[in-house]
């Protein structure tokens, strides 16, 4: 109380003039006081709030431009919404410590000078339908418009994010609040045709989960030429409010929501609801003009916390992943707003993945940041602050989105309308004109009553075969149609549709269907609008099957537009449901009449009771204005009542029969469970009883038939006559659409047929193709492989000439050696002889010179004596020298032979090297020799093969191809 006050005193206090003061002083002080100098002056101009009502003016107007259009440059809408402070807060005695002055201020309580200025600041006690008008409702329009818009609502935990984009029964918030808005657009634009759908998503620990669709866990983000999508993300077709409302509301419980610290349901995940939205101009009026196509983007983000405050492994998990795609988006809009930055990192989180064509400046943004004014969070608070600030000067240039016809789902339907409109046409001109009787005899009549019941059996079986194919294309038209969603003020304006046209007028009430209102809260209208282009087909189709059997003419007059109220009550819709959820109650006797009152095929009745359809029509009008005789009322009631029993007894054995079935499936498979069996007798017994009622039933009808006719004056003959007429009208006419019906499956059948003998005449060219590639292929590679072997033998050959010559070399050198080895040996022997004669020759000397000296001591023998050894020592000297020489010599023969030696080993050496390398090639050319053998025996298996596959069909010539493939590989 205390805090709101005083919030109070100060948004009194401060206006829009103080405000302009206050920058000019407060400008000089701070860094983020000059940013609020930056921001204010401009931003008052291009406030959301004017920008909406004008682009309301001009929409979809087709002679004004739409401000869209003019494709200028504006700015992210920022906003600033302030929550009070919680019971809690004020239990614990918190400070407001941030508030909002005037209408575009957040200024600090603590230090005035920090302020911040937006496009708007919502005080605590703001409404969300105000925050709406001002922050969402421009952003809307231009959805509608065909411009892409996307709204954020960013915000600390607990700071009122939910609460602004979901909020509850008695505040809706944005999401709801929008939702409406387009609906009322569509009200408002009679000259346009919508459809809308809707997705819904959750970013879980940078997990994408689809809130639509359980099964829809961990979908990939893709990227087309138009941008990011989430790839296989359920789509619904959205046909009220309600609808769409009932769809966010199963959506939101499957939400990440868990209890913190701060709040006891916090969002957890961030949510992205998308409502995708085409349109085209009414029906064929301007031709050839693009569909617009364009998407809201509706962003809950979870709050950023602390780590420090939540103790859960699970809580403080779910808050890294949150602070850090927050800091991610915090980085992208700071880079986008840095004219310098080059790399903008939206790849960094999936949020920023999914929503970087909104942030990269194509759709119209608008920011809503909560903030508390709590002291205790102040901190954060001033974060979210600059935050929006940043976000602030990021520019945007949103333009109207237009689609070629064949690439929008709208157009697709509604050509599929059309066909299957002009189908029933045809089927309607089709129809052979009965003319009247005139006048007939009360004998005539029994007659005719019998002859009718004959007819009756055959005709049944018929209608009935086709009335599901009838059924089915009705059905299609009409919920083809209500998809498509267009103004009630069409009626008024434009020509007559005959199709039932979503006419559905919402109002506030609708908004009570909310996160806590489930959809067991949905009224019997909503219930029937509840329908999707996929997923509840059926529920449609029950409340259509229920929809003609509650209807007398049900058919007849569904086709016949000018006699239907186009604008039936969405209570008559209710009623259908509500017949759909008892369909054993009685609903009316006018299906049940058919049974006795079909005429068989070309019966003479036929033509009998045929009449031009003037005439036909004329009578319809005359019976209508006919007072019918008290008498004549209450015979048909009685039969009526008859027939109506019989139908309800005949429908209760149906059921029991089925139960019976199902009982007799399951006894078959437990055969000794008694429970079962007694089950089954019971069952029997009933049926058993039941088709006795039903036959007493059916006698007292044909009685009460026989004697009713003498009871009733010829005026009730005629009465009844006619209704039995309108009956056989109607039934002959369900035959001749049906008839039509087969005609044009038949065509098809025929067409499809044709198609198929086609294509398989194309896939026997084919195949005949393929076998001829195949073939010329393998000639090709056959003519290839001889190659390559008549190359490789000849290489064998060389080789093997080469390996030849090598080994004659080889033996030669052999030889050679052998023989340098002989003489060595030789030469060695006699150096050896040699050196033992010098040794012998040396000692011989010494002997010699020792005895010289002995002789001499004896005189006159001395003379003669040194004459003797004189000549002897020259003689030994000589032979001394020559023997010196000889040795000489033979010591260098002997190193050149030891030279020669040497030469012949390392000849020898590389002879036995280049044998090694021969007999390794040769190894390897045998190998190949081997392997090209084997790749030829393989050919020729091919070849024998291909024969045969030229004689035995595809199958071998895969086989082939794929024995070839594998050869290629090889
Ligand atoms: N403008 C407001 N007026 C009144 N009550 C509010 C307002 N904003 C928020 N609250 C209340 O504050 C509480 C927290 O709000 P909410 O759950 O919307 O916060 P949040 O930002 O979505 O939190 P989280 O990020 O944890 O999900 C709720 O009880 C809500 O009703």
């Amino acid at each position: 109380m205390m805090a709101s006050s005083k919030q109070g005193s100060k948004s009194r206090k401060t206006g829009f003039s103080n405000f302009k003061g206050a920058d000019s002083t407060a400008s000089s002080t701070t860094s983020s006081s000059k940013l609020y100098q930056e921001t204010s002056i401009d931003d008052g101009h291009s406030s959301p709030a004017s920008s909406s009502a004008q682009s309301k003016q001009h929409f979809f107007s087709p002679d004004s431009v739409p401000q869209s259009a003019q494709r200028s440059k504006e700015n992210v809408t920022v906003t600033v919404r302030f929550r009070p402070l919680s019971p809690r807060e004020i239990r614990q005695g918190e400070e407001v410590a941030w508030y909002a002055d005037g209408e575009t201020i957040v200024r600090n309580e603590y230090n005035p000078t920090i302020a911040y200025a937006y496009d708007r600041v919502f005080g605590p006690t703001t409404t969300t339908r105000n925050v709406y008008d001002v922050a969402a409702h421009h952003v809307v329009n231009g959805a509608m418009e065909g411009i892409n818009g996307t709204i954020f609502a960013y915000g600390v935990t607990s700071s009122g994010k939910t609460h602004t984009m979901h909020g509850d029964q008695r505040s809706p918030g944005i999401i709801p609040l929008a939702v409406k808005d387009a609906f009322s657009i569509i009200q408002e634009t009679p000259s346009r045709e919508f459809l809308l759908r809707i997705s819904y998503m959750e970013i879980y620990n940078e997990v994408v989960n689809d809130l639509l669709n359980p099964a829809g866990h961990n979908l990939r983000i893709r990227e087309d030429k138009q941008g990011t999508f989430v790839e296989g993300i359920k789509e619904e077709v959205v046909l009220s409010p309600a609808h769409a409302l009932s769809l966010i509301a199963a959506g939101e419980e499957q939400r990440h929501v868990g209890s913190t610290n701060y709040n006891l349901l916090s969002s957890r995940s961030h949510t992205i609801f998308t409502l995708t939205i085409e349109s085209s101009p009414l029906g064929n009026k301007i031709k050839g003009e693009a569909v617009h196509l364009s998407q809201l983007n509706l962003v809950d983000l979870a709050g950023s916390e602390s780590s420090k405050v939540e103790t859960s492994g699970l809580r403080r998990k779910e808050g890294s992943y949150i602070n850090k795609s927050l800091l991610t988006l915090g980085t992208v809009i700071s880079k986008l707003t840095d004219v310098k930055a080059s790399h903008v990192p939206y790849r960094d989180s999936k949020l920023t993945r999914i929503l970087q064509s909104s942030l990269s400046g194509h759709d119209r943004v608008s920011l809503i940041c909560t903030v508390t004014p709590a002291s205790s969070s102040s901190e954060e608070t001033h974060n979210t602050l600059k935050f929006a600030h940043r976000a602030k000067h990021i520019e945007i240039q949103a333009e109207q989105n237009k689609i070629l016809d064949e690439k929008s789902l709208i157009k697709k339907y509604q050509h599929e309308i059309r066909q299957l409109k002009e189908e029933l046409e045809q089927i309607k001109q089709d129809i052979v004109p009965i003319p009247q009787l005139n006048d007939i005899g009360t004998d005539d009549i029994v007659l005719l009553k019998q002859k009718l019941e004959d007819g009756q059996v055959k005709l049944q079986s018929r209608l009935e075969e086709e009335e599901e194919a009838k059924a089915a294309l009705l059905s299609r038209i009409q919920r083809l149609t209500k998809l498509i969603l267009v103004s009630t003020k069409t009626s008024q304006t434009l020509p007559h549709r005959f199709e039932p046209r979503r006419r559905h007028s919402f109002g506030e009430e609708e908004l009570a269907y909310l996160p806590y209102k489930r959809r067991d809260m949905m009224d019997d209208e909503h219930l029937d609008l509840y329908v999707s282009a996929e997923g509840n087909n059926e529920i449609r189709d029950i409340a259509f099957r229920e929809e003609k059997k509650t209807r007398k003419h049900g058919l007849l007059n569904w086709l016949k537009p000018k006699k239907r109220d186009n604008s039936s009550s969405a209570s008559d819709q209710s009623s259908v449901v509500k017949s759909n959820s008892t369909p054993s109650t009685p609903q009316g006797g006018g299906n049940n009449l058919h049974a006795e009152s079909r005429f068989s095929e070309g019966s003479p009745l036929m033509e009998q009771f045929s009449e031009p359809k003037e005439d036909r029509e004329a009578l319809e009008d005359t019976s209508h204005e006919m007072e019918t005789p008290e008498t004549s009322n209450k015979v048909i009631d009685e039969l009526d009542l008859l027939r109506e029993q019989k139908k309800i007894l005949s429908e209760e054995a149906a059921l029991q029969s089925s139960s019976l079935k199902r009982l007799l499936d399951e006894a078959a498979k437990s055969p000794e469970n008694e429970e079962i069996k007694e089950e089954i007798k019971v069952l029997n017994d009933d049926i058993k009883a039941k088709n006795d009622e039903i036959a007493t039933l059916e006698k007292q009808i044909l009685d009460f038939v026989i004697t009713s006719h003498e009871a009733l004056d010829k005026s009730d003959i005629v009465q009844a006559l006619a209704e039995l007429r309108d009956q056989v009208n109607e039934k002959s006419f369900e035959l001749e659409v049906k008839a039509a019906d087969n005609n044009i499956i038949q065509e098809q059948l025929n067409q499809k047929t044709c198609e198929c003998e086609a294509f398989q005449e194309e896939v026997a060219n084919l195949k005949q193709e393929l076998s001829n590639a195949l073939e010329l292929a393998q000639e090709t590679k056959i003519e290839e492989l001889k190659q390559k072997a008549k190359e490789l033998s000849e290489s064998k050959e060389q080789l093997e000439h080469r390996n030849r010559k090598l080994a004659e070399e080889s033996s030669y050198a052999k030889g050679l050696a052998s023989a340098a080895a002989v003489e060595l040996k030789a030469l060695s022997e006699e150096v050896a002889k040699l050196m033992n004669h010098n040794e012998r020759l040396a000692s011989e000397l010494a002997t010699l010179k020792s005895s010289v000296p002995q002789r001499g001591n004896k005189p006159g023998t001395t003379t003669t004596t040194n004459a003797r050894n004189n000549g002897r020592r020259e003689s030994l000297a000589k032979r001394q020298q020559e023997q010196e020489s000889s040795s000489i010599e033979l010591k260098r023969e002997l190193r050149m032979s030891k030279e020669r030696e040497r030469s012949y080993e390392a000849a020898l050496v590389d002879r036995d090297q280049r044998e090694a390398e021969l007999v390794r090639i040769v190894e390897e050319s045998k190998q190949r020799e081997a392997y090209l053998e084997n790749e030829l025996a393989s050919m020729w298996v091919l070849v024998s093969k291909l024969r045969r596959s030229q004689e035995g069909g595809s199958e071998i010539s895969d086989s082939v191809s794929e024995t070839l493939q594998t050869d290629r590989s090889f």
